[in-house]
This record gives C-alpha cells, sequence and structure tokens, in this order.
C-alpha cells in the first residue's frame, strides 16, 4: 500500500468548495419529497459496501492506527452497522408527521409537526474514530433526507481514501461527496452557507466552527470531549469495575472521546482496586514492558506530535512527584505509548488540566463522595460520568448533582453504542445530540404545521374589542391559572 501519510492532501481551493456546494441545491430540493423506502435502500447499499471492504478496513486502520481488527469491527463498523439497521427499522415512523393536540387558546385548530430535511449539511470528523465519526452522522443525515458534504481528519490518510471510495461509489457527488484536507479546507467549507453543520472533534475547534457558522446563523451539532471522570467506591464489584475500566480506557489506546479520564477511588478500596488493573494489564497486554510492547492487541497513537503530548504528560506528572502503578514507557518515533497507570499525581500536573485521549490513567482516593461531587463541578461538564457502587444513595447523589453528557452506572463507554439513547455532551463536552431517533431529529427541521378546524375560537376575539368579548378574555385568563 503506498504511504499515504507521506503524502498529505491538499487543502481543496474555495472555487472547488463552492462548486460542489452548489451542485448539492437541486439534489437537497429534490430529496425533501424523497420517500422513506428510497431512504432505507440508500442505507442498505452503504450498509453492504462497508462490509465489502472489511479486509481493506482492516489494512487501512493497521496503516493509519495500528488499530487490531477486532477492535476495527466493535468500534467502528458495527456502531455504523447497528445505527444504519435501527435507522432503516424505525424510520417510516421517525418521518410520519406528528399529530399534537391543541391547547385551550387553540381549541378547533389541527396542528402536526413536519420532519424535513435541512437540506445541504456539512459532516466534519476527527481522527480518532474516523469510520464511526462520519459515517454514523451520515447515516443520519441520509436517513433525514439531506445532501452531505463530508471532511474527515487529515490524519487518517488510509481510512479516508477508503472511505471517498465507498462514498464515490454509492452516491453521485451531488448528493453525498467527500472532500479532503485541513483545518484550512473546513474553514473555507465553513464559510459556505450550509443548513447544519455535524462536528465532531475538540471543544477548542469546536469554538470555531460553532463561530463560522453563527455568520450564517448555521445550526449546529457540536460532539466534542472532554475529562470524562470515573468513581469507584468501595460497594462496587472491584474485579468488574477494573475490567470495564481498562478496557474503555486502552480500546484504541485511549483515544476515545468517551474512555475514562481518570479515576477517584474510595480509599478503603483503592490498592485492591490499583492491584486488579496491575493484574488486568499484565493479562491482557502482557507482563515485562517488551511484551507489552509486542502485543498486538494495542492500537498506536496517531501521530509522533499526539505521542510527545502525552509522553510530556506522564513525564511532568511523574517530575511533580506522581507514582508510577504500571507503563510509563513511550517511543515517540514508534507511536508507542504503554498503558500506564499513575498514582498521587499533585494538583498543579498538567495531566490534571487536558483531556488525556491516550493509555494513561491517574487514579486518585478519595475519602468523602461530596468532595468528589464537588471536585467534578467545578470542572467543565464532561461528556461521560462514570460511577461504580451498588449503594442506591451514591448512585442518586451522582446523577442528580452533577451534570454531564451521559453518565453510565457500573458500566462504562457502552451508552454509546445504545442506538435508543441520545449521545452528546453539554456545554464544554457539546450541543445536540447524535444516534438514532436524536440523529434523525439533529439533521431534521421540525417543521410546525397548523391547520384551521370548523371551529374557530379566535373569532371570537376579533375587534371591535367590546366589553362582552373582554369579559371573555378574562375568563379565559382565570381559567388557564386554575387548569
Ligand atoms: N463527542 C464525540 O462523539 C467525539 C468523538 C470522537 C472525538 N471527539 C473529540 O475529538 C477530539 C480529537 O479529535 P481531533 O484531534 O481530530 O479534533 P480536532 O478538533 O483537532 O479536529 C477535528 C476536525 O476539525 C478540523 N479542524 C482542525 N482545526 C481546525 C480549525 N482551526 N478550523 C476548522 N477546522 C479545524 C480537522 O481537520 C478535523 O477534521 C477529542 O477532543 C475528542 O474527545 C469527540
Amino acid at each position: 500500500m503506498k504511504d499515504l501519510a507521506m503524502h498529505p492532501i491538499d487543502d481543496a481551493d474555495p472555487q472547488t468548495l463552492q462548486r460542489l456546494f452548489e451542485q448539492q441545491a437541486p439534489t437537497a430540493l429534490a430529496l425533501r419529497s424523497s420517500t422513506a423506502r428510497e431512504r432505507v435502500a440508500k442505507l442498505k447499499r452503504l450498509r453492504d459496501g462497508l462490509l465489502r471492504r472489511r479486509e481493506a478496513w482492516y489494512t487501512a486502520f493497521a496503516a493509519d492506527l495500528r488499530k487490531p481488527p477486532l477492535e476495527v469491527d466493535l468500534t467502528e463498523l458495527l456502531p455504523v452497522l447497528d445505527e444504519a439497521r435501527h435507522a432503516a427499522a424505525h424510520l417510516a415512523r421517525w418521518m410520519r408527521p406528528q399529530r399534537v393536540w391543541p391547547t385551550l387558546t387553540t381549541l378547533g385548530t389541527h396542528a402536526k409537526v413536519l420532519y424535513q430535511p435541512r437540506g445541504r449539511c456539512l459532516i466534519i470528523g476527527p481522527w480518532n474514530y474516523p469510520v464511526n465519526t462520519l459515517l454514523g452522522p451520515l447515516v443520519s443525515a441520509i436517513a433525514a433526507g439531506n445532501t452531505v458534504i463530508l471532511k474527515p481528519s487529515e490524519f487518517t490518510p488510509h481510512v479516508n481514501a477508503l472511505v471517498a471510495e465507498l462514498v464515490a461509489e454509492l452516491f453521485d457527488p451531488a448528493e453525498v461527496t467527500v472532500v479532503q484536507g485541513g483545518a484550512a479546507t473546513a474553514q473555507q467549507l465553513l464559510v459556505l452557507p450550509f443548513d447544519h453543520v455535524f462536528f465532531t472533534g475538540s471543544p477548542a475547534v469546536g469554538k470555531i466552527v460553532m463561530g463560522a457558522a453563527a455568520q450564517h446563523l448555521t445550526s449546529v451539532t457540536l460532539e466534542l470531549g472532554g475529562k470524562s471522570p470515573v468513581i469507584v467506591d468501595e460497594t462496587a464489584d472491584l474485579q468488574r469495575a477494573a475490567e470495564l475500566i481498562l478496557w474503555g480506557k486502552f480500546t484504541n489506546a485511549g483515544q476515545t472521546c468517551v474512555a475514562p479520564d481518570h479515576v477517584f477511588v474510595q480509599r478503603s478500596v483503592k490498592d485492591r482496586f490499583t492491584r486488579l488493573c496491575q493484574e488486568l494489564i499484565a493479562a491482557r497486554y502482557g507482563v515485562t514492558d517488551a511484551a507489552v510492547e509486542a502485543s498486538p492487541d494495542l492500537a498506536r497513537m496517531i501521530t509522533r506530535r499526539h505521542t510527545e503530548r502525552l509522553g510530556a504528560l506522564i513525564d511532568d506528572a511523574l517530575s511533580r512527584g506522581a507514582t508510577l502503578l504500571a507503563g510509563g514507557r513511550h517511543d515517540a518515533a514508534a507511536r508507542y505509548v504503554a498503558p500506564t497507570l499513575l498514582a498521587d499525581v499533585p494538583a498543579d500536573a498538567r495531566i490534571g488540566a487536558e483531556e488525556i485521549f491516550g493509555p494513561v490513567l491517574p487514579i486518585e482516593a478519595f475519602d468523602s463522595i461530596d468532595d468528589v461531587i464537588r471536585r467534578i463541578n467545578t470542572q467543565p461538564k464532561p461528556l461521560a460520568l462514570y460511577l461504580f457502587s451498588h449503594h442506591r444513595p451514591t448512585q442518586a447523589a451522582v446523577t442528580t448533582q452533577t451534570s454531564s453528557g451521559g453518565i453510565c452506572l457500573n458500566h462504562c463507554v457502552q451508552q454509546y453504542a445504545h442506538g435508543g439513547l441520545p449521545f452528546g455532551g453539554v456545554n464544554h463536552s457539546g450541543i445536540g445530540s447524535a444516534h438514532g431517533v436524536f440523529g434523525f431529529k439533529a439533521f431534521s427541521h421540525e417543521r410546525a404545521c397548523l391547520a384551521s378546524g370548523r371551529l374557530m375560537v379566535l373569532s371570537l376575539f376579533y375587534p371591535p374589542y367590546t366589553p362582552r368579548k373582554n369579559r371573555l378574555s378574562a375568563a379565559l385568563v382565570r381559567a388557564l391559572r386554575w387548569v
């Protein structure tokens, strides 16, 4: 395979982008009247195209992230296939106009909510799950009847080449097309008056995207990141907690938006929990440093620069007095960071302030759950919060007194996979939701449609405003106070 990483893709020129955008206008109009059957047929073609390339995905992911094939299946292909299956099964119902009952002041009218395509949409993706985060939203956009320009991250050239080939095979560019390039291309695209922008990436770039979209008052869905905390108390099943947390942390080498960022563990069980984590790393990846590095089951960091950033975070924490419980090795040239456990990380270490986004897990002991809740509430609202506890009052306190995009009780990361749940952040971790009907709605305009009925209550209040009409309106106001 040609080393695409050595041949970075040039940013697309503004005239080409403008042409692609304009080319999609007539299709966007035509798609307004597309049927559920037509959209489902497209989703099935997308599913088949994805599956036909199964081996090619493995090769491309090996080149970009050295990602194990099982992780490609589990975290890239399955989520998109499931999203497509779910949408295909429910689309006819989602598209149906929703009748709504009249309220007191609208008695006599007939009302419904229409789900109309937003129109021309832009989907910008990150590098960490380049199929899942691009084609997952594409499923929702197609289900809702839109045209789409997809802009993948510049850091996954091998996967992007396959995505572009797949899209070119299945769609006319006037309906769906892929534009490759980096930040400059994304910014050129954002100059165009899209009807909706769906962005997945960092909070810093999310702000740029939202600022650009504001110029056209374009609606946005922002799927961002953050430091998702984990709490483990002494009532938890520690073995299960350690198994799930480490799976969430080390899959894709920790480069996962909903990965557990750091752990608060109750002091009484801290030693047992850390011992279980150490044993699990040895059992899953190898006992010696060399065995772990040789493990085929650990993905690599995306670039040398990202590896250096993470290595610097580990070294900074250790130089300030953190304790190394496992791993710690990093090699920028090999884009390798060992699965690492840290304890006693001082408050001023940089790792406490940035989204870690790599296979490094700081573990901190706590004495009072109220303190942990207070700590979490001083930070920006995270994308996910994980609580391992069988103590009902603790579950209730953490659920009601904190905020995050999603929360898992005695589980980890799988909230992402549930098509019946909204997936998204809150404030700093994102705006809007993806997946299932929530993704369909993100790419739809909920249009209010009201029709008059035979009874016309409003006609009782036309001018001139006689004393009788004033009495009637006063009676209505009084009635609304009590109903
Ligand atoms: N919430 C989610 O579903 C989700 C999923 C995956 C990743 N993430 C988050 O994404 C981040 C990692 O991905 P990343 O490093 O690719 O994110 P990023 O924000 O750097 O890049 C995302 C996309 O934005 C483009 N971009 C970069 N700089 C830009 C700029 N100045 N102007 C316009 N566009 C620009 C990139 O080319 C890329 O396509 C993490 O914060 C992670 O938590 C979130």
